[in-house]
């Protein structure tokens, strides 16, 4: 898949400040916020909107701007090259929110704001924009509406650096000569605590207190160290990796962004199995690899349980030692109870000649049952513990060290020893988890740079495939780009009509010469006339929409669009009512540009309430003499004064109508919001009065008969 809005400068930026708005206090605050004025620069040429808006002082909307006079230079041509009119800059910013809200992600819903139409000399890229639609149209077909493809790509953002915060509390380097201390506290100091070490006796008492060290040279290593104390030797900082020294950073880089990760894997997968190969450079392999080692990690940064025996052994049995010891010991002590309230001494005829003789005390007697009882039910304390904690060997010898010898009841673990038990199992876990983080920061870190790189492949996916999407909702066709002035189609849907109701009547029409054009009616200048709410706006309205999605390199709303070139797009909405003087000059100023030479389109909405109607009809008939006589341009005038123009014009105007058919059986106005070439429609008054003579009787409907009489003169007056 072609990626697009890849920056083509025709005129680089060099310096913030080259950028219209930005001052120095802003070119500051961007600089600190991305480091350096290059990435600054970088993220507003690629449109990063999310991350500029980061900016302190800097709202959306001026990310936005800041980017789309960036992406003006790149292109050598701004957003009011093609959008002459505010009213068609509204269309163009109503048309580009319904496609955004076919994004699925921010990133693409920011991309989005980069296009927009382009004059038609700049048709290499408009061409190039075509072609970049074209690629993934058919994805929209492929995915249905909430389909759990969709969900995954809302699962997709930016990826998120590791947290400025991240420290590793039980792990310590220490360090014996300055040396190596200054490249460790470079390297590491920031996520783990670095300490140098003048004796024995300290680096013996800084270790204690971390369950892993970590040494870079020799120092303290030809000495004995006491057994509890077992650092780790690399021999060389500058080839130590960070995912053996620190994995945590590794592994929390991608725990960050687990989800969004998973997402992209799914995506791609769901893409192959629907046959579209879009990632090649990731292959199945790899990726299954990295998916592998992403079902080790957890949301916390460490190996999740189930994939390490020896880990799940030793976080379980740190887990239930209490409750286990607890249990263990209240049994026991129970046991002991009743064995004592059961128990009764028989002497042996000796140990009674012993006692009488005073060769034997009866204390030593007792003593020596009591230890019996003791050692058994300790005995049988520690195989429960052996047992239900699963320990090994080396354990089980500690068990010895938790009950004194001496018999004591009723039956305790000794709390030091116990401390040091628990310490002892929660350093094995450490390590072993230590052991499975270097594994899994080490397979991890060879996917760093490529999930960087497949993350922002599928966010520009997303840019694609929403466009993709709208298309398919809406059914849309991309425009074929004539040669010749024209803008002609069929079965035409104006978007935002079918955005509220669904269905909508298709209209066709044309003007200027294209296919569509009725032979002989090729005017580029047209009025258009017809009956209230027929759909003359709505008309118009579609072909703003066309020409300008057209203009932007997408699909337009028509199952077939001829679109002639077009340099400057005017649009003129229907105007609240009269104008005062003010107004009524600025929107005549608005005219004069029509006398440069250039392809101009020109579509205005009842122009003639701008002033009053004799006034009106003389200067459109003006405007579009003036349009005429430019032979690359086109203009659609919307108005219910055609006849009035007529008269007032010497150029060859067409007039277009959309009529009613009739009334219907409920004497409702039946409309064809097709439009009749060359056709004065009737007014909507005129059928009205129809109305009304249907359903009255006698007198009343006399009076009605003579007002219809009068527009039938009318029109035989008119031809
Ligand atoms: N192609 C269409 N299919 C279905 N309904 C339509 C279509 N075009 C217009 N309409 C309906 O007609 C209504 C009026 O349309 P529109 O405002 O375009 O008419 P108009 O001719 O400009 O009216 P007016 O002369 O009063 O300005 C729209 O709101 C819509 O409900």
């Amino acid at each position: 898949m072609k990626s697009i809005l890849g920056v083509k400068t025709s005129q680089p930026l060099s310096s913030l400040r080259e950028i219209h708005g930005i001052g120095e206090r802003v070119a500051d605050r961007l600089i600190e916020h991305f480091g350096t004025e290059e990435a600054a620069l970088q993220a507003i040429c690629e449109g990063d909107i999310a991350s500029i808006s980061e900016v302190n002082g800097i709202s959306h909307n001026f990310a936005l701007s800041l980017a789309r006079y960036a992406r003006s230079r790149a292109e050598g041509c701004s957003i009011s090259d093609f959008l002459r009119t505010k009213e068609a800059l509204d269309i163009y910013s109503r048309l580009l929110e319904l496609i955004k809200s076919f994004a699925h992600t921010t990133h693409a819903r920011d991309k989005l704001n980069l296009f927009y139409p382009l004059p038609a000399s700049r048709m290499d890229l408009i061409q190039e924009r075509q072609a970049f639609v074209r690629e993934y149209l058919e994805l929209g077909n492929a995915f249905p509406e909430n389909s759990e493809f969709l969900k995954l790509l809302t699962r997709v953002s930016e990826l998120r650096p590791v947290p400025g915060n991240l420290r590793v509390r039980d792990r310590i380097i220490l360090c014996g000569d300055s040396k190596t201390l200054e490249a460790a506290r470079e390297k590491f100091q920031a996520f783990l605590s670095v300490q140098a070490v003048e004796n024995l006796s300290e680096f013996v008492d800084l270790a204690r207190g971390y369950s892993s060290v970590i040494v870079f040279d020799d120092t303290y290593l030809g000495f004995d160290l006491p057994e509890d104390i077992e650092p780790e030797y690399f021999r060389d900082i500058s080839r130590a990796e960070l995912w053996q020294v620190l994995p945590e950073k590794e592994l929390a880089f991608f725990a960050r962004n687990l989800d969004c990760i998973r997402a992209c894997l799914s995506i791609v997968s769901a893409l192959r199995s629907e046959n579209f190969e879009l990632f090649e450079e990731f292959s199945k392999e790899k990726l299954d690899i990295l998916e592998t080692a992403l079902s080790k990690l957890g949301e916390d940064g460490k190996p999740v349980e189930g994939f390490d025996p020896e880990l799940d052994r030793l976080g379980a049995a740190l887990q239930n030692l209490d409750p286990v010891l607890t249990s263990a010991l209240n049994e026991a002590n129970q046991h002991m109870n009743r064995t004592l309230e059961a128990s009764s001494l028989t002497l042996s005829g000796q140990e009674l000649v012993r006692l009488v003789s005073g060769g034997m005390e009866i204390k030593d007697l007792l003593t020596k049952e009591l230890n019996r009882i003791y050692k058994t039910e300790i005995g049988a304390i520690k195989e429960e513990l052996a047992e239900k904690l699963g320990l090994q060997k080396q354990e089980k010898l500690m068990l010895d060290s938790l009950f004194p010898d001496e018999v004591s009841y009723p039956l305790n673990a000794d709390q030091s020893q116990l401390r040091l038990f628990r310490q002892k199992l929660n350093n094995s876990l450490e390590k072993t988890r230590l052991v499975r983080k270097r594994e899994l920061a080490k397979t991890l870190s060879g996917f760093h740079q490529p999930v960087e790189k497949l993350v922002r492949k599928v966010l520009d996916f997303d840019l694609g495939f929403s466009i993709a999407c709208f298309s398919t909702e809406f059914q849309l066709n991309l425009p074929e780009l004539i040669p010749e002035a024209g803008i002609g189609f069929t079965g035409g849907e104006n978007l935002f009509l079918k955005a509220r109701y669904g269905e909508i009547d298709p209209i066709s029409y044309s003007i200027g010469k294209t296919g569509f054009s009725p032979a002989g009616l090729e005017n580029r200048v047209v009025l258009l006339s017809g009956v209230n709410s027929g759909g003359k706006t709505s008309l118009l309205e579609l072909l703003a929409q066309c020409v300008i999605l057209g203009y932007m390199g997408f699909p337009v709303p028509a199952k077939k669009l001829e679109l002639g070139p077009i340099e400057e797009f005017y649009y003129f909405g229907k105007s609240k009512g009269t104008l005062d003087a003010g107004a009524f000059e600025t929107t005549l100023k608005q005219f004069s540009v029509l006398s440069e030479a250039s392809e101009k389109l020109v579509l205005a909405d009842e122009l003639e309430s701008i002033t009053e109607p004799g006034a009106s009809a003389r200067i459109i008939a003006g405007i579009l003499e003036y349009l005429s006589r430019n032979e690359q341009s086109l203009g659609v005038f919307v108005s219910h004064l055609s006849e009035l123009i007529l008269e007032n014009t010497r150029t060859e105007v067409r007039v277009d109508g959309i009529e009613a058919d009739g009334l219907d059986s409920n004497l409702e106005l039946i409309v064809n919001r097709n439009p009749v070439y060359n056709r004065i429609a009737r007014s909507t008054p005129e059928l009205i009065v129809e109305r009304l003579f249907r359903k009255t009787t006698g007198k009343e409907q006399e009076f009605y008969s003579h007002l219809k009489d009068k527009f039938e003169t009318g029109s035989k007056a008119n031809l």
